[in-house]
């Protein structure tokens, strides 16, 4: 009778022993369903138990063991194990997180391969002897013969007139073939930059081992060109490689390039937004070393990968790296630590690096390489910022905005006003006795989406009809109060009719389909005028956007969260970015009433370097990250003073067991307190070492677990937090 130990998805830190008839070592790595309390649980074994002969009668046992997937590897059981322990979050929790949830529920997963590897067949050859009629059928074949093959069905399918894939399937002219090995030719791919040619060269020839790399190239510098080439790389000595981007809704294009440059390539995207069965047999793809390439968002960097050659991390500084709720990992950090453990290396990519990996680059511990120059353009944008202090405003418009825009319509080219707030406008008030809308369980205001007459919070979710009159007074004239996307949409139209005008923010797009169309839309020329949010701002490339027009930026300036001007910062120049990339010159206009203001400044003159300087010299002045390192215990309650109460008892408990140089802080509600109805606080920790701080974490986590708190209250840790 073997014991198994077995990690379960509790918030409890530590793992439970069950009986396995015939459990052996290769047993370990399996999911497992075992009976828990009344109920039953699926799981992971992580290990073996000892053999205790009194307490094996207690023990229960296993229900099924997962049998029909090869069992998760070593290396995989030591990443989920380094997570827990790094991040302080249950084992269980962790395997929860990485493992998809068809996987976990140890239902069987089919891993066939529905995505085949196709050739030209025999009877295809024939056909292709002159004298046959046209068709579309034929057309497809006689384009694919010019090519080498063999392609993946997807990827026919995704070229003009690849509709009729299915057909020559029928027609025996395409077979399926046996998959190459691990060998693969890159397909047709443009002339490198010597730039690019250089940080290719640099990082291959440093031998493919483990180093970070930051790869830092202005925006269009055709960072995405060097990652294909490296993996390239990668996939020709039979490796497989791993590209994490941040939002896979945001970057259809480039799976499609990834899939275009590797036709033969099996390429593997995983996300949160793919269902049950598709994410389970990508993961299954991964972890039987079929799949290729995998390119997901954060949780893809729980990829099993027994043939792992390369990590790639691309807008490494953007927040969503980070999970916000539950196991706070980041996904970044997590990728450098797995590259180091895997022996291979590692490149995080940006045209404006997060802090934290710039001051790593400053201090040699990543290796630098830069892209100064774009790829296609013959130089960035030309930044200016539009004094608004003296000049009326129409809508949040100025009229040197106004004359821009026109401009760039009369010449056929695209512009895009960017204002970071999605809906009509922020509030709705009542001049006479002053009410608000406010959300009810939320410290926030209810937004007023005009385009469906509803108010809505963009923190719960809630919303309602907007009202005809002031609910306090019954005064008529409420009116909406500041400028959202929406509202900026209305005026654009009104004042340009001619244009076609588009917004694109989450409301617009809310599904994967919807941002493609609207991505179509605008890549095939058919919008002249956008109005966007942050999605626009990512990595998009529209050769005919020249003008970029930023409205409402300045309220970031003074933001009370330390990172808030790195954050203004790399927006600015990630949206500026968009602004110019073809062959037309692009320029930027930024409306602020600071126009002396030393980040719009750097800005305008493309000077990252001198904006990371500055920054990086206020944050060792302050005492801020990457100079010290942080955590952040936060409490949620339906009252605040449970919250704070636990917060001082666990600060109590802190201070008896702090190590030297442990700095602890005062308990505090957090800045938006109350959140879907419930009041929230937290407590900073501090240390300028970051050996110390985890020991202390995991001592003070451990004794946290014991303690009784009031009902309904919840506490989580936030290793490395994005917001204090
Ligand atoms: N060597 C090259 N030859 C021709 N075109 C190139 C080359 N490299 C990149 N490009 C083109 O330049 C444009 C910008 O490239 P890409 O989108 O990869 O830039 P990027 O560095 O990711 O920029 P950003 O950070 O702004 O997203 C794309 O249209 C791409 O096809
Ligand atoms: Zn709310």
């Amino acid at each position: 009778m073997a014991i198994v130990r077995v990690a379960l998805p509790l918030p409890l830190p530590q793992v439970f022993d069950y009986t396995a008839e015939d459990a052996g070592v290769e047993d370990v790595g399996r999911c497992v369903k075992v009976p828990f309390g009344r109920g039953e649980r699926t799981g992971l074994i992580v290990g073996l138990g000892e053999q205790a002969g009194v307490e094996i009668a207690r023990l229960k046992a296993v229900l099924h063991i997962q049998r029909g997937v090869p069992p998760l590897p070593a290396d995989w059981l030591e990443l989920v194990a380094f997570v827990a322990r790094y991040y302080h979050a249950p084992l269980g929790e962790v395997v929860a997180l990485a493992l998809p949830p068809g996987l976990r529920r140890a239902d069987g997963v089919s891993d066939e391969d529905e995505d085949p590897l196709l050739g030209i067949a025999a009877e295809g050859r024939e056909a292709l002897a002159p004298g046959r009629r046209a068709s579309r059928a034929l057309a497809l074949l006689q384009a694919l013969a010019e090519e080498a093959g063999p392609w993946r069905r997807s990827v026919i399918r995704a070229r003009d007139g690849g509709e009729a894939v299915g057909e020559l399937l029928r027609r025996g002219w395409l077979e399926i073939v046996a998959d190459p090995g691990a060998r693969h030719e890159a397909g047709a791919q443009p002339l490198a930059t010597p730039e690019q040619a250089a940080a290719v060269e640099a990082i291959v020839g440093a031998g493919m081992r483990f180093r970070p790399w930051l790869l830092h190239g202005v925006t269009g510098s055709g960072k995405t060109e060097v990652y294909l080439r490296l993996a390239a790389h990668a996939l020709e000595q039979g490796r497989q490689v791993l590209m994490l981007v941040p939002e896979i809704a945001l970057t259809p294009q480039l799976e499609q390039r990834v899939a275009q440059r590797f036709a033969a390539a099996n390429v593997v995207s995983l996300h949160s937004a793919l269902a049950d069965g598709a994410r389970s047999r990508g993961f299954v793809q991964a972890l039987s070393g079929r799949a290729d390439i995998v390119l997901g968002t954060r949780l893809a960097v729980f990829a099993p990968l027994p043939r792992l050659g390369l990590i790639l991390v691309d807008e490494e500084h953007d927040a969503s790296y980070k999970q916000q709720e539950g196991v706070r990992y980041s996904a970044r950090d997590v990728a450098v630590w797995r590259a180091r453990q895997r022996d291979v290396p590692v490149v995080l990519g940006s045209a404006t690096p997060s802090l934290e990996s710039w001051y790593h680059a400053k201090s040699e511990r990543y290796a630098l390489q830069g892209l100064s120059r774009r790829a296609v353009a013959a130089t960035l944008p030309a930044v200016r910022c539009i004094d608004t202090r003296r000049i009326k405003l129409d809508e949040g418009l100025s009229p040197a905005l106004h004359a821009a825009i026109a401009q760039r319509l009369e010449r056929g080219e695209q512009s895009l006003v960017f204002l970071n707030r999605r809906g009509y406008a922020p509030v709705l008030s009542c001049p006479s006795c002053g009410w608000v809308s406010r959300c009810p369980h939320c410290s926030a205001n209810l937004v007023v989406h005009l385009a469906d007459r509803r108010l809505r919070c963009h923190h719960c979710g809630c919303d309602g009809p907007i009202p005809h009159a002031c609910p306090s007074c019954g005064d008529q004239d409420i009116q909406p109060f500041g400028r959202g996307t929406q509202r900026i949409e209305a005026r654009l139209a009104e004042l340009f009719p001619q244009a076609r005008v588009l917004r694109v923010d989450r409301d617009a797009a809310r599904t994967r389909s919807q941002w493609e169309k609207l991505l179509d839309t605008i890549a095939a020329g058919e919008a002249d005028l956008l109005v966007g949010t942050q999605m626009m701002a990512k990595g998009h490339d529209f050769p005919k956007l020249t003008l970029v027009g930023v409205v409402g930026a300045d309220a970031s300036l003074h933001a009370a969260d330390f990172r808030a001007p790195e954050r203004l910062f790399q927006q600015l120049m990630q949206v500026g970015g968009r602004a110019g990339r073809g062959e037309l010159p692009g320029e930027v206009l930024i409306q602020t009433e600071y126009p002396m203001h030393p980040l719009y400044l750097q800005l305008a003159k493309h000077d990252f370097d001198a904006f990371a300087r500055m920054a990086l010299q206020e944050r060792r002045a302050a005492g801020f990250p990457p100079f010290t390192h942080q955590a952040m215990l936060r409490a949620d309650a339906p009252a605040l003073e449970d919250a704070v109460e636990f917060l001082r008892h666990a600060r109590r408990l802190a201070e008896e067991r702090a190590p030297e140089g442990l700095r602890l802080y005062d308990p505090v509600p957090m800045r938006m307190t109350r959140l879907a109805r419930r009041e929230r606080a937290q407590l900073l920790v501090e240390s300028d070492q970051r050996g110390p701080l985890q020991a202390f974490l995991a001592d003070w986590v451990a004794v946290l677990y014991r303690q009784r708190t009031a009902r309904e209250l919840r506490w989580q840790l936030d290793v490395d937090p994005l917001e204090v």
